[in-house]
């Protein structure tokens, strides 16, 4: 299955197994001292089964600890990059949260630039038909300062390759109108705007979600909780969403199963649909596959599959030379 456009994908959850399985024995062989299981462990082969409860954990008390020098967050980044290449896809939004690691003397400044610098050269690796772009993750944990701190790094790295600023974390956490004067001025800087969206019924408040729509958001990632009137709100304002079936299905956040996801609805609407990943180093499910789940259990045809994900690139936050790649890339497909 033709997998182009992949526009909600976490780089830290993203990770598979098997790469920090190769972290863990690199870093345990040269005797590092790491008090951390296995991941072959600590994250088995094959279980998928994280909800909203056990899933947020997995970064807070293992991979952030793992994945904790530079050379791992440049490992890491290039074999995400790979596996998204491997998979078929052509065009990238990967997102990450900055971070610092104050015992490796790595500021937040530092992590962004080690990951631009795979993104760069992943770029100019003639022989490789993905093109990758960085959107900088404000966690619902931060604070205002720290939230600013990821819109001055947005603003300082457009040129490099930044593209945009997401709001993501726990959804169970935090206050969203703090925030609004950052992503006002992330707007106003010119930055596109991608928010985590009604998760779960506790961050699908009509307070919250009029909070979040009033930033003028270009995106919204998951957007399950949503009554028939902000449904409307989100079509007249033309947002594009991207849905992420495996990883709402197995975490349990929505009631039942793939035929049940909120998919079903959001196809038939006027606005783009991105089926994504989220992350595909917990779910297991890369996003060629997530175009055949919504295929088999939406009944979609060849054509309807093309379409839904020609749809999805009109809302890229690159501009139109990608949009232009894109568009040659689909028409060779529709041959
Ligand atoms: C259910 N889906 C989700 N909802 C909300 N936030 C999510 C998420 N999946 C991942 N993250 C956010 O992305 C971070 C890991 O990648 P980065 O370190 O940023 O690359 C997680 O710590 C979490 O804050």
């Amino acid at each position: 299955m033709n997998a182009p456009s992949q526009l909600h994908a976490h780089l830290t959850g993203s990770i598979s197994r098997h790469c920090l399985h190769q972290i863990w024995t690199h870093k345990t062989a040269n005797g590092s001292p790491l008090d951390l299981e296995d991941p072959l462990i600590a994250i088995p082969h094959g279980r998928v089964d994280y909800d909203i409860k056990t899933f947020f954990p997995l970064f807070s008390s293992y991979i952030y600890k793992l994945c904790n020098d530079v050379d791992s967050i440049k490992y890491s980044t290039r074999a995400v990059l790979d596996d998204f290449q491997k998979d078929g896809v052509v065009y990238l939004e990967l997102r990450t949260t900055p971070r610092s690691i104050p015992q490796q003397g790595l500021s937040k400044d530092d992590y962004v630039k080690t990951v631009l610098a795979i993104l760069q050269a992943h770029n100019e690796n003639p022989s490789n038909t993905m093109k990758t772009f960085l959107i900088l993750s404000v966690d619902r944990r931060n604070t205002v300062a720290e939230a600013e701190e990821v819109v001055d790094l947005s603003i300082k790295y457009r040129s490099a390759g930044v593209v945009g600023v997401d709001l993501c974390g726990n959804p169970a956490v935090g206050d969203v109108r703090i925030f609004t004067p950052v992503f006002a001025r992330a707007k106003t800087a010119g930055l596109n705007i991608t928010l985590h969206f009604a998760e779960i019924q506790e961050s699908g408040t009509d307070q919250e979600l009029d909070t979040l729509l009033s930033w003028d958001p270009d995106r919204l990632g998951h957007v399950i909780h949503v009554s028939d009137a902000f449904r409307a709100r989100i079509e007249s304002q033309h947002i594009g969403v991207e849905l992420c079936l495996s990883c709402n299905v197995h975490a349990k956040m929505i009631t039942g199963s793939f035929p049940d996801h909120h998919f079903g609805t959001w196809r038939h609407s006027s606005v783009p649909v991105a089926l994504s990943t989220d992350d595909v180093g917990v779910f297991c499910s890369p996003l060629s596959q997530e175009y055949h789940l919504a295929a088999t259990h939406f009944g979609l045809d060849r054509k309807q599959t093309l379409d839904l994900s020609e749809r999805a690139a009109d809302c890229i936050f690159t501009g139109e030379e990608q949009r232009a790649r894109l568009r040659r890339i689909f028409s060779e497909w529709h041959e």
